[in-house]
């Protein structure tokens, strides 16, 4: 766990930005068989499936209405108070992104605009394998809502004993989303794709999961549905100088390498005595989390690089393209500048990435992989396509009307010629 790469020719760079895999043994053909069974046997399969992975088939997949009112119960006042503060800063921060409709007169009587007008149907899988992410609710549910989506459904798997986590059920009290069924894995995805006799077909599937969630997703995909992404193990990388602050760049580290064996984080410090300090930290702060192992399984993917100069460590990191990235500097506000592949950026000493996952305001939902290249997280956007409309008066249709007839001709389209000409001449 202690290698520490010194100033790696930029060669090495493609082998070092690799992620890991862990994919199961045959993972395309599990979930294919998944998929498949829910199509043809709906609810009887889903059910099927919670029997065999978790060792429960639960009666009925629908929450009650009754299960997410009593939510407010059984969690103590004070998750209920810090869930109520996150919704505040994350509706805050994604309201801003409604787009407003502006009309624009490109030539005298030719008006264009653009309307955002909400995707009808969207299904939410909230995981809840290792731990039930009742932030990823929030995270999703916010912007659908805001988006005005008519029909949120959501999927997530119940613990042990049936039940859906309480917290994960008062989020959709308070967000008032009514559709929660009990069901995980590749099964929920394929009810939301497909529909089962309780589970309403959607129209986009968002959420990230494990790999049986995410392959499923992918083939979905390509059958009928829209997907938001598909969202890997979690990643961090951390860009660390002189004035970073190692205590706290340990515990970033240990937080994100806590969600998962299969989770990467990347360390880039301008010397090597900052990553020895670090690593000093890792050691002191480990044994007493309760997900040591995970986080051991995870180091083993952990990637600790000096690069002196900062121009390189940010090319580096660019290439990298990490979902998430702390710049651990006094100097943090210059240095963002740098940044042209990332999905989330958390500025100076202050800013540990645990506030984006949970409260700060911006969507934790992010592209992994390498995909921020090209990609952004979840946003309001994700839930709306947005729709132009244009309209002209007879004098804008002569204003435009020649040049689209001399270009229609020269592209040999007389029809889409005729379809000017004939309005122009009935004027
Ligand atoms: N990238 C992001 O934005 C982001 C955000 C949050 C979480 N995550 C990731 O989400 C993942 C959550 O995974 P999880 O496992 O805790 O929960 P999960 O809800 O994604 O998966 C649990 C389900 O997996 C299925 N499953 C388990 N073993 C199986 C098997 N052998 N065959 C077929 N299906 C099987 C079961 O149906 C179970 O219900 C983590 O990898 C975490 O890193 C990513
Ligand atoms: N870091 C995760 C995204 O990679 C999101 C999350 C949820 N809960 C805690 N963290
Ligand atoms: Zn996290």
């Amino acid at each position: 766990m202690n290698t520490i790469i010194e100033n790696p020719p930029e060669a090495e760079w493609k082998e070092l930005i690799k992620r890991p895999v862990i994919n199961a043994l045959n993972l395309t053909e599990t979930v294919s068989e998944i998929i498949n069974t829910v199509k043809q046997q709906g609810d009887f399969a889903v059910k099927d499936y919670s029997l065999k992975f978790h060792g429960f088939a639960p009666d009925e997949l629908w929450v009650t209405e009754d299960d997410i009112k009593k939510s407010s119960q059984l969690i103590s006042k004070n998750l209920q108070k810090a869930i109520l503060l996150a919704k505040k800063n994350i509706e805050k921060f994604h309201r801003q992104q409604l787009l407003k409709t502006k009309k624009i007169e490109t030539t005298t009587g030719v008006s264009c605009w653009r309307k955002s007008v909400a995707i009808e149907n969207v299904g939410l899988y909230i995981p809840g394998g290792s731990a039930p992410l009742f932030s990823t609710l929030l995270m999703l549910a916010i912007p659908a809502k805001l988006a005005g989506c008519k029909n949120i459904l959501v999927t997530t798997p119940a613990n042990a004993g049936g039940n859906v986590d309480p917290a994960i059920l008062y989020v959709a009290k308070i967000l008032g989303i009514k559709n929660i069924y009990k069901a995980g894995g590749a099964q929920a995805i394929a009810a939301m794709a497909y529909g089962t006799q309780t589970v309403n077909k959607v129209d986009k599937i968002f959420g990230p999961g494990n790999q049986y969630v995410t392959e499923a997703k992918r083939i979905v995909n390509i059958d009928r549905v829209a997907i938001d992404m598909l969202a890997g193990p979690s990643e961090l990388a951390v860009y660390a100088d002189d004035t970073c602050i190692p205590g706290f760049i340990a515990a970033d580290l240990l937080s994100q390498a806590e969600h998962g064996g299969d989770s990467q984080v990347v360390l880039v410090a301008v010397n090597k005595q900052i990553i020895e300090k670090i690593i000093l930290e890792i050691h002191a702060q480990l044994p007493s989390l309760p997900r040591k192992e995970i986080v051991e399984n995870s180091f083993l993917n952990r990637r600790f690089l000096v690069i002196e100069k900062v121009e390189d460590a940010f090319d580096f990191l660019n290439q990298y393209a990490p979902e998430h990235l702390i710049i651990a500097s006094e100097h943090a506000d210059v240095l963002a500048e740098k940044v042209i592949n990332a999905g989330s950026v958390f500025l100076g000493n202050y800013s540990p990435e645990s506030a984006g996952d949970y409260a700060s305001g911006t969507n934790h939902s992010l592209p992994t992989n390498g995909t921020a290249v090209t990609q952004s997280g979840v946003s309001v956007d994700s839930f709306v396509k947005k729709i132009t409309f244009q309209k002209l008066t007879p004098e804008g249709l002569n204003n435009i009307g020649e040049a689209v007839e001399y270009m229609a001709s020269a592209e040999g389209l007389m029809a889409h010629k005729n379809a000017v000409t004939i309005r122009k001449n009935k004027q």
